[in-house]
């Protein structure tokens, strides 16, 4: 068995990757941390997340001095489910300790000049790390993943976008010089579990934020290959992601090429369903599926992704990512 610590197990993500990984045949929950100064701390978990009681009682213990150590001692591997520089500050201690650290936040995910400075408002102190850190978009980056120290878990946005666009970018079937356009709705989970304003209850509705400046952008067009237009929505409903995105075919590409995209792509890969109905947030919701259909008229095709954010837009793709990492099937403890 391996010993497993998430640090930020109070939040959203946190807490479904607690629940996964207490149910995962090879991995045991070796500790649950949060903030040195947290309201939480030394609460059960299952006291903030009722629907694990009996399944996640452990307390969750905060970070401090002796708490680092608590949570290195035996320590196999470390997640990370805290914000992206608290991320970027805590993922080197780990890693210098031998601790293989699979990073759910958005600090290693992006090595290019000027990037956290302009999409996330601070200076990424650890250029190393950030060179050695490996993309854990599991279906498209196996090889790499099963070598890596620090895994980089893909943000919600970029998960269910990439999937729907690295087929259609391999196989070359974009329009040179075109740019794919991606409209999507968030659940209010995506903001995480503190209390905001705008992602409380009455205060939502649908509405676009973040427009032609979301950090999202720019992480799916660098892992990509390709510009895109991205424009997120905030939706009323808890959990999911619909992605409906809006492609230019290159002339003469037929419905049987794109068809053969994504079957090469996705073959053998279960976590991707290719679906002969739209999908829905009702259909990847608890699931850690991702869900693609399309459709394709002249040169112009309508794509369709669906997540669940807190699943295979964090924690069960990171799961997906220790499992590849340590040669367990891919989907053990998943499906
Ligand atoms: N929600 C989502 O759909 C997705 C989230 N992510 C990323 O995953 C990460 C977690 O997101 P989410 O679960 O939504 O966030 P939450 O705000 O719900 O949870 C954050 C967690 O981190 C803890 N925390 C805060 N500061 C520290 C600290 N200094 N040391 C240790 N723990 C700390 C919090 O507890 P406390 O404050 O009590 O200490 C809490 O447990 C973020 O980087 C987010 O961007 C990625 C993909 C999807
Ligand atoms: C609805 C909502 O607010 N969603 C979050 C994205 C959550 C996510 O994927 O996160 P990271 O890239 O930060 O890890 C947002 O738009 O900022």
């Amino acid at each position: 068995m391996l010993n497993v610590v998430i640090i930020g197990a109070s939040g959203y993500a946190g807490a479904e990757l607690a629940a996964l990984v207490q149910k995962h045949p090879h991995l045991n929950l070796h500790g649950l941390f949060v903030s040195a100064g947290s309201q939480d701390a030394n609460k059960p978990f299952s006291s903030l997340h009722p629907r694990f009681l009996g399944l996640v009682d452990l307390p969750v213990k905060p970070l401090n001095e002796e708490g680092m150590a608590e949570a290195k001692a035996g320590t196999d591997l470390v997640c990370l489910a805290t914000a992206h520089e608290v991320s970027m500050e805590l993922a080197p201690q780990f890693l210098a300790a031998g601790i293989k650290v699979f990073d759910l936040s958005g600090a290693f995910r992006v090595e290019q000049e000027g990037f956290y400075d302009q999409y996330y408002g601070f200076s990424h102190n650890q250029p190393e790390w950030l060179e050695k850190a490996v993309y854990g978009l599991a279906e498209w980056n196996e090889d790499a993943i099963a070598q890596a120290e620090l895994i980089a878990v893909p943000g919600c946005y970029p998960t269910a976008s990439l999937t729907a666009l690295k087929p259609l970018m391999s196989a070359g079937v974009i329009a040179s010089g075109t740019t794919p356009i991606i409209n999507a709705v968030s659940g209010v989970s995506g903001a995480g579990r503190k209390a905001a304003l705008n992602t409380s209850f009455c205060e939502v509705s649908l509405n676009p934020y973040g427009v032609f400046k979301h950090r999202h952008q720019p992480e799916i067009s660098h892992h990509l290959g390709n510009k895109v237009l991205f424009q997120p929505h905030l939706g009323n409903f808890a959990r999911g992601i619909l992605a409906t995105i809006y492609v230019q075919l290159s002339d003469g590409v037929t419905a049987e090429q794109v068809a053969a995209a994504y079957a090469k792509a996705y073959e053998g890969q279960p976590i991707v369903r290719l679906c002969q109905h739209w999908p829905s947030i009702s259909g990847v919701a608890g699931t850690p599926f991702c869900d693609l259909h399309w459709q394709q008229e002249g040169n112009q095709l309508v794509v369709v992704s669906a997540i669940d954010n807190l699943l295979k837009g964090a924690s069960s793709q990171a799961l997906q990512c220790i499992n590849i990492n340590y040669g367990f099937e891919q989907t053990c403890g998943l499906i």
